[in-house]
């Protein structure tokens, strides 16, 4: 580490933007989403440095998540950031081990989004001091000290630090010409922009044709509001995109098991690659039972699975056969560290999920270590990405062809300008004021 630096302040922040006004991101369980984040910054007595983090939420669970976060901070306030650094699955331990505040969870929900947007926050600012992307500075790591960032406690009966040291060094043969391959190619993306429940028929061919035009290969669409609409959805989708590109479908925890199987027996004529979220994120039987029975159409999930636990149980059960981490519902960059790992040893893709505020631009960098230090396979594996809020960030994602280029700067990517803050802090931000 360059410098020693310590985290002198904590200070959290409620910004939201009101996403919902054109229905931006809806969908059958959400159809009024306001895409919000829980934002944090660390203030370092180098005032040149700062960590930012964020955990995303649609709304007013938000003073929720700001909340957990302002409880959280005293287990960060005052440290060194290399006490922390120097061993950040220990850190990880720390962070979700509060004998208090564990009880809330453990590991789920309100708090490990904060323990989210507070772990991320710290690995912002350790690659900001080491002066390289998030991605950069998890793919120099050896090893040895990639599986030391990982907290391994309830996953040992499918991989043990041993096990993953052993794993990631046969994957090391062409980490270089994977890092280049990325630089000239980037990391193909799909996109949900198109689909989202609450557009019109009109709406939804314009923006397939555009993302046709942009480079896309695959598009994803919003399903499980009633069965007649989401064939006639289909349809189109189909009908702009031909038969080449390939299409998803995300019906975000509607339906119940049964009712799942049979709606895409349905919708099965559109030759969807995967149906998202078919039920409860919770029934890991219930994902096996639909599995099985729309094979080989593929269960996704993980957008809102609450941990390494229950990931590691979809893929133990056959129940998930496309694994959507996401950068803020678990416990950040560590716990997505144990989920990738745990994917490639079942051989399963992941494809992250994205959109909301900041997401892209987070999980570009989870994917691109795990086609470098990982599993180092880019077959079946995408990145979500949705065309919304970028412009609040100072190092938004670049999209060229249909395909997320690795970013640049240092950092984890998810700095917020100030004037974005100001303005759409909730309530008193100018947006909202107006809107109140
Ligand atoms: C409310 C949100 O927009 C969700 O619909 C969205 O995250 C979605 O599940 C997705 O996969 O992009
Ligand atoms: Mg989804």
């Amino acid at each position: 580490m360059k410098k020693d630096i310590s985290i002198i302040e904590v200070v959290v922040k409620d910004v939201r933007f009101p996403t919902s006004r054109f229905l931006d991101g809806s969908d059958a369980m959400n159809p009024d989403p306001d895409y919000s984040a829980a934002y944090v910054i660390l203030k370092t007595d180098h005032s040149e440095f700062e960590g930012h983090g964020l955990t995303f939420t649609i709304g007013r669970g938000n003073e929720l998540c700001t909340a957990a976060i302002e409880s959280l901070s005293y287990l960060i306030k005052g440290k060194k950031l290399s006490d922390l650094t120097s061993n950040m699955g220990a850190f990880w331990k720390m962070i979700t081990g509060d004998s208090q505040l564990r009880w809330l969870g453990p590991e789920k929900g309100v708090i490990h989004l904060a323990t989210g947007a507070i772990v991320n926050a710290v690995w912002d600012l350790y690659a900001k001091v080491e002066g390289k992307p998030l991605w950069r500075l998890l793919s120099d790591m050896s090893p040895e000290e990639l599986v030391s960032c990982i907290d391994f406690t309830y996953i040992t009966d499918v991989i043990t630090p041993d096990e993953a040291i052993k794993f990631l060094k046969s994957k090391a043969e062409g980490k270089q010409e994977r890092i280049d391959y990325l630089l000239s190619n980037g990391y193909p993306a799909y996109t949900t922009s198109a689909g989202w429940l609450g557009y019109s028929d009109e709406k939804m061919r314009r923006l397939c044709r555009e993302a046709k035009a942009e480079g896309f290969k695959h598009m994803k669409i919003k399903v499980g509001s009633n069965l007649e609409d989401d064939i006639r959805r289909a349809a189109i989708i189909r009908e702009e995109i031909g038969d080449d590109l390939k299409l998803m479908m995300d019906a975000n925890q509607k339906w119940d098991v049964d009712e799942a199987i049979k709606n895409m027996e349905a919708l099965k004529q559109f030759n969807p690659w995967w149906i998202e979220e078919p039920t409860s994120p919770d029934d890991v039987l219930g994902h096996a039972k639909i599995a099985e029975a729309v094979a080989p159409i593929k269960v996704a999930t993980g957008e809102h699975c609450q941990n390494r636990v229950i990931f590691k149980q979809l893929m133990q059960a056959n129940a998930m056969q496309i694994c959507q981490i996401d950068s803020c519902r678990v416990g950040g960059v560590n716990e997505n560290l144990a989920i990738m790992l745990m994917a490639a040893i079942f051989e399963i893709p992941v494809c992250p999920h994205a959109g909301g505020v900041g997401l892209c631009e987070y999980v570009q960098h989870l994917s691109i270590v795990d086609y470098i230090a990982i599993s180092g396979s880019l077959d079946n594996r995408i990145i979500e990405y949705v065309d919304h809020l970028h412009e609040h960030f100072y190092d938004p994602v670049v999209i060229k062809n249909g395909a997320y280029m690795p970013p640049k700067m240092a950092g984890y990517s998810i700095t917020m300008k100030e004037t974005s803050i100001k303005k759409y802090t909730f309530p008193d931000g100018e947006v909202w004021k107006e809107i109140i």
